[in-house]
This record gives structure tokens, C-alpha cells and sequence, in this order.
């Protein structure tokens, strides 16, 4: 604890990415990419396939060489496996989306073999991870979810400062989902990890990230918090990565805006009634989510989303719609 505060007053950054690049293949993989993350900060990372995500965060772990630029974790240059034997920095832990747990081990002995601390402080990340019940299992004889909660425990037990996430909560089910994402939340409070995710699924970093980044062909297109983000996306890509938009002629709304194209969210958009300003159009389609239903609604060309609670309105109906308050 002493060293965290002691980073902290010194007002060192956790960890320093500069104007990485790296070539894989034919493809740049990352492109010159450069962020400061803080201690204890959650940055989230969205990008489509390919864009660059692992390559970069392979880079941090110290498990892919940059080409160029550096990285520094605590003020330290991190090495990559051309500047030492054994790959890996010992305060970062890297959970690849393909991680693999070694077959025919007891879950017991296979975590006690990575283990550093004193028996109370594993036995809290075993409770943290949720794993008390599996260690007198065979590693293969674990559900996914399971797994990955175990290399989750076994990376937290060489009590890294950065953990990083490479879509941990792809295939798994909605309540190993559930539960891996409270894992994650309470490593963060008890363990004060500083994390960084990449995730498909816009809600799982939504909501959970202090920065997001939004990444494409090897660079940061975007990065600022969940609600800048979200609200104020810079092109239709990043619209898109992070939940429904509709891309409309700003002039529909009368609005004079630089831009062409205003990119709305569901929750900018409300049903209204025939008044001055109003936007006649024709619901296209109600798509049902359960709590709420997404219309999809037709003016000429353009095609508008929002959100109601309200099951009244039906397909073929026609409404009226304006820019929410
Ligand atoms: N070992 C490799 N050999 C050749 N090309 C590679 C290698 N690793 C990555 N690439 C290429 O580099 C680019 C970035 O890949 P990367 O895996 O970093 O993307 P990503 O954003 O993590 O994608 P995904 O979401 O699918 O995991 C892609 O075009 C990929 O095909």
C-alpha cells in the first residue's frame, strides 16, 4: 500500500504507451499509439476486429516487440521478449481472449504453483473469484466460465497492478457473465488493480470504464470518458461500437450544424405530437428487448431509433418525433 501512495504523490502514471507501432504481416497492427493511464483508472477499449486491440495490449504485457515507440509501467521501460529470456512484466497480468489452462492439474496445485502470498491473502482471491468450491476439481473439468475465473484468480495472485483483459466475458452466458464482472469490480476495490478491457459488448464497458478508446486501423480514434463517448461519437464507426444510432440530415431537425449528419442516440430522440417542429414518420419496426422496445421509424430515406416503454405503438403507425429535452 505504501508504494501505491507513494506513486501517487510523486504523480507518476501507471503506465506510459509512446507512439507504439507495430508491423504484423502485410497489416500495420498499431499505428502510432500513445495514452497515459493513471493508477486505479479503468480504461475500456472498443474497436472492430482487427483494428489493432491485442497487438497493442501485447505490447503493454510485454509479450509483443514494438517496432518503434516505447512503454513505460511505474516509470520503467517495459521489455519486450527480444530484451529478455523470459516474457512478461511482473506487475502486469495479461488475460489473453485465448488463454488456455494446462489439462490434468488439480485446480488446487495448479494455482498453488504461481502463488506468492501468505495463505489468508490467497484465500480471499479465491473468495473474490468465486472459485472456493472448484479447487478439488481437475482443470478439465471446468465450464468456460469457471476457467477463465480460475486464470483470472491465479493471474491476481502474483498481485499484478495492471490487469488486462482481452474480452473476458466473451462466450460466457449471461450469469457466468454476471458473475466474472463482479469479480473483475471487486478485484479492483479489494486489490487495487488498475485495469484495462476490451470488450465487444458497448454496455460491458459503458459502464464500467473510467476512459474509453475507441480504436481503429492501429490508432485512437476517440478516447474520453463513457458519456462523451457514448453521446458525442466523432464518425458513424464509433457510433456504431458503442450501441444504436441513427445518422440523420441535420436539416430534418433544422438544425445548422456543421456536419452533415447528426448522429443521434436512442435516448436523444422522443415521441412528440404533431407540432411545428415535429418530424413525421412511419414505424418501420418494433424490436422488442424485453424492457423497452426499439422502434425503428421511416422518414423518406432516413431511418430514425428510439426507445419506449410504451407498447402501444405498433408498425404502420404514424408519429411525430423530435430531439429529447
Ligand atoms: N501474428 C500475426 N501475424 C500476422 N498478422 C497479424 C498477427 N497478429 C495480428 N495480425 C494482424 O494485425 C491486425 C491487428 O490484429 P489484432 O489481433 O491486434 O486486432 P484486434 O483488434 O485485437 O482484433 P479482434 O477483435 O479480432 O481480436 C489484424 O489485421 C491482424 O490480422
Amino acid at each position: 500500500m505504501l508504494f501505491v501512495y507513494s506513486v501517487l504523490l510523486s504523480g507518476m502514471a501507471l503506465l506510459e504507451v509512446r507512439n507504439v507501432f507495430k508491423r504484423e504481416g502485410e497489416t500495420v497492427a498499431v499505428n502510432g499509439i500513445s495514452f497515459v493511464q493513471e493508477p486505479f483508472q479503468k480504461i475500456g477499449i472498443a474497436g472492430e476486429t482487427g483494428s489493432g486491440k491485442s497487438t497493442l495490449l501485447k505490447m503493454v504485457a510485454g509479450f509483443v516487440q514494438p517496432d518503434a515507440g516505447e512503454l513505460f509501467f511505474n516509470g520503467q521501460k517495459i521489455l519486450g521478449p527480444f530484451d529478455q529470456l523470459i516474457p512478461g512484466h511482473p506487475g502486469i497480468g495479461y488475460l489473453s481472449q485465448h488463454f488456455e489452462l494446462r489439462n490434468n492439474y488439480w485446480v488446487n496445485d495448479f494455482l498453488d504453483m504461481a502463488n506468492k502470498l501468505p495463505e489468508e491473502e490467497e484465500q480471499r482471491i479465491f473468495a473474490v473469484c468465486e472459485i472456493d468450491h472448484l479447487l478439488r476439481r481437475r482443470t478439465h473439468q471446468l465450464s468456460g466460465g469457471e476457467k477463465q475465473r480460475i486464470a483470472l484468480a491465479r493471474l491476481l495472485i502474483t498481485s499484478p497492478k495492471l490487469l488486462i483483459l482481452d474480452e473476458p466475458f466473451s462466450n460466457l452466458d449471461a450469469m457466468h457473465k454476471a458473475t466474472m464482472k463482479r469479480v473483475v469490480e471487486e478485484a479492483g476495490k479489494q486489490f487495487g488493480t488498475s485495469f484495462i478491457l476490451v470488450s465487444h459488448e458497448p454496455a460491458d464497458l459503458l459502464a464500467w470504464a473510467d476512459t474509453v478508446f475507441i480504436m481503429q486501423a492501429g490508432k485512437i480514434l476517440q478516447q474520453g470518458t463513457a458519456a462523451e463517448v457514448y453521446e458525442q461519437p466523432v464518425s458513424e464507426y464509433a457510433a456504431g461500437l458503442l450501441g444504436e444510432y441513427s445518422a440523420v440530415d441535420a436539416t430534418l431537425f433544422n438544425k445548422s450544424n456543421e456536419q452533415s449528419k447528426l448522429l443521434l442516440r436512442p435516448q436523444q430522440l422522443q415521441l412528440t405530437t404533431k407540432e411545428s417542429n415535429a418530424v413525421e414518420a412511419v414505424v418501420a419496426a418494433v424490436h422488442y428487448r424485453g424492457a423497452y422496445s426499439l422502434l425503428e421509424l421511416a422518414v423518406k430515406e432516413e431511418r430514425l431509433y428510439l426507445l419506449q416503454t410504451d407498447r402501444s405503438v405498433q408498425k404502420g403507425d404514424t408519429v411525430y418525433v423530435r430531439l429529447a429535452d
